[in-house]
């Protein structure tokens, strides 16, 4: 790339991104996409009663179900004529192009239009139905983990498991009674291409499932759990599309595993320090990609340029003890030389918090402050921290709030008071207890952490 191009390349870039009076630019927030749940499985496995129970259980506009069966590819006169040779059971029975391009416009927050299907005329029947971008979209269909693009659009992947003579026997009650066919079409199709699809593309994409439901829809177990999931989903959403400022880390299995590790109350010290350290590192890389930074272009050892970035450089931690402290490793590790102020707090409940000790740097208004506290609550201990901050002079833009786990009503509290402060968690609970504990919560973590529970 010669420079003029690199130039403007930079140029494009910037020009799209907010730049700072001191010519600094502001990282982008990505933007606040839909949670994508995809349920595969057999046929007859009850993935279509299983989607129906999850959303007439949660009840909620904000979530919309997109079948993979409104893409199959409209059957032409001369296939239909030899229809019992045609394999609906084929990831090539499906347009995925058109799947996929339906999936990408919703996720970015666009409407489109899905034909129904005819499983008797074995066509797609117009004009169809609008579907609005939701927060939650489930996609459901025999092959919808088969192929590896429609799999990446997915954050939660479910496989419904059911017996194959249950499924046989459902199946064959259901097309006789809903797809007009016969007993014998059913059990011809069954052995012809249905059995076999099954055992070369649909068991197969089994193991690509975070969640697999045995029993599908008599499961209550399971699908109670997965509507649990999905409400936390929705209050996320919620909470992010009202406060843009809250940024809640992308949720991996990996890191449900380790909040699982970190918040189950039989997991030892050990065990609690060690993952509460590889979330607090993933929560702290996090924070760090939402200071601002200017740009370097510098030459690689192949004579090539490189449009590169400088880190912001005027950065301080301040850890709310106890708990904060357990985060400075981390900002050391990952920001070396880094100085880290201290803020002692003292209060419990709604009572007036009181500031017992703090130790900031001299310099610190002039810092991008990570102010470190692993749990926001009520709010009260963070409001408190954070006007000790702004008091001594630092830009409310300029704070980062690193936490691991954060209640609604924290958010609420810091988010209306400080509008223009960053807050980064890795997830966000459902609510406070009476005691105003985070619920579910993780314990009191200074003393999980540093072992001074019973
Ligand atoms: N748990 C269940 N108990 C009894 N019948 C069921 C159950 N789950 C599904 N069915 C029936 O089995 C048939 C297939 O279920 P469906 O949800 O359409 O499966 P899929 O969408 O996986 O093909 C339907 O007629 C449905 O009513
Ligand atoms: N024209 C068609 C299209 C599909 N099928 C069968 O439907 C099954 C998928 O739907 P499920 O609700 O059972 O998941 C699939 O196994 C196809 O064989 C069909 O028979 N005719
Ligand atoms: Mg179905």
């Amino acid at each position: 790339m010669d420079s003029e191009t690199l130039s403007t390349l930079n140029n494009n870039i910037k020009n799209h991104l907010p730049v700072q009076s001191n010519g600094l630019i502001s990282a982008p927030d990505p933007p606040k996409q839909p949670f994508v749940i995809g349920v595969a499985g057999g046929t007859a496995s009850g993935k279509t009663t299983v989607c129906n129970m999850i959303i007439s259980q949660l009840h909620d506009q904000r979530v919309v179900l997109v079948n993979q069966d409104s893409f199959y590819h409209s059957l032409s006169d001369d296939t239909l004529a030899q229809v019992y040779d045609y394999n609906f059971d084929h990831p090539d029975a499906f347009n995925t192009e058109l799947l996929l391009s339906c999936m990408e416009k919703l996720k970015n927050g666009r409407a489109v239009n899905i034909t129904n299907y005819d499983f008797q005329t074995h066509k797609r029947i117009g004009p169809g139905w609008k579907v609005n971008p939701s927060d939650i979209i489930i996609l459901e269909g025999i092959l919808v983990l088969h192929d590896s693009r429609v799999r990446d659009l997915m954050n939660m992947k479910i496989f419904v498991d059911a017996d194959s003579d249950l499924r046989l026997a459902r199946r064959i009650q259901r097309d006789t009674v809903e797809r007009g066919r016969n007993i014998q079409n059913v059990l011809d199709q069954y052995a012809r291409s249905v059995k076999p699809s099954f055992e070369e593309f649909i068991l197969p994409s089994k193991k690509y499932a975070d969640v697999i439901i045995p029993r599908g829809g008599d499961n209550n177990v399971a699908i109670d759990l997965i509507i649990q999931h999905i409400r936390a989903k929705l209050g996320q959403h919620h909470l992010c599309k009202l406060y843009p400022n809250v940024s809640v880390i992308h949720s991996t299995f990996q890191m449900r595993g380790m909040h699982t590790l970190v918040r189950d109350v039989k997991t030892t010290k050990h065990d609690f320090v060690f993952y509460a350290d590889r979330l607090i590192r993933l929560a702290v890389e996090h924070g760090l990609g939402h200071l601002p930074f200017t740009e370097k272009q510098i030459t690689t050892p192949t004579g090539s340029v490189y449009p590169g970035v400088v880190f912001c450089k005027r950065l301080c931690g301040v850890s709310v003890i106890r708990s904060g402290e357990s985060m400075e490793n981390a900002l050391r590790a990952c920001c070396k030389g880094i100085k880290i102020g201290k803020i002692l707090i003292h209060g419990e409940g709604n009572n007036g918090r009181q500031l017992i000790y703090e130790k900031l740097p001299a310099d610190i208004s002039s810092r991008h402050v990570l102010l470190l506290d692993p749990v926001l609550a009520s709010g009260n201990s963070a409001v408190k921290a954070i006007n000790l901050l702004l008091s001594k002079g630092v830009v409310e833009s300029n704070i980062i709030f690193l936490n691991l786990i954060a209640a609604p009503q924290g958010i609420h509290v810091v988010c209306k008071k400080f509008p223009k402060l960053k807050i980064v968690t890795s997830e966000i609970d459902v609510t406070l207890d009476e005691d105003l504990r985070v619920i579910p919560g993780m314990g009191e973590f200074g003393d999980r952490y540093f072992g001074t529970n019973n």
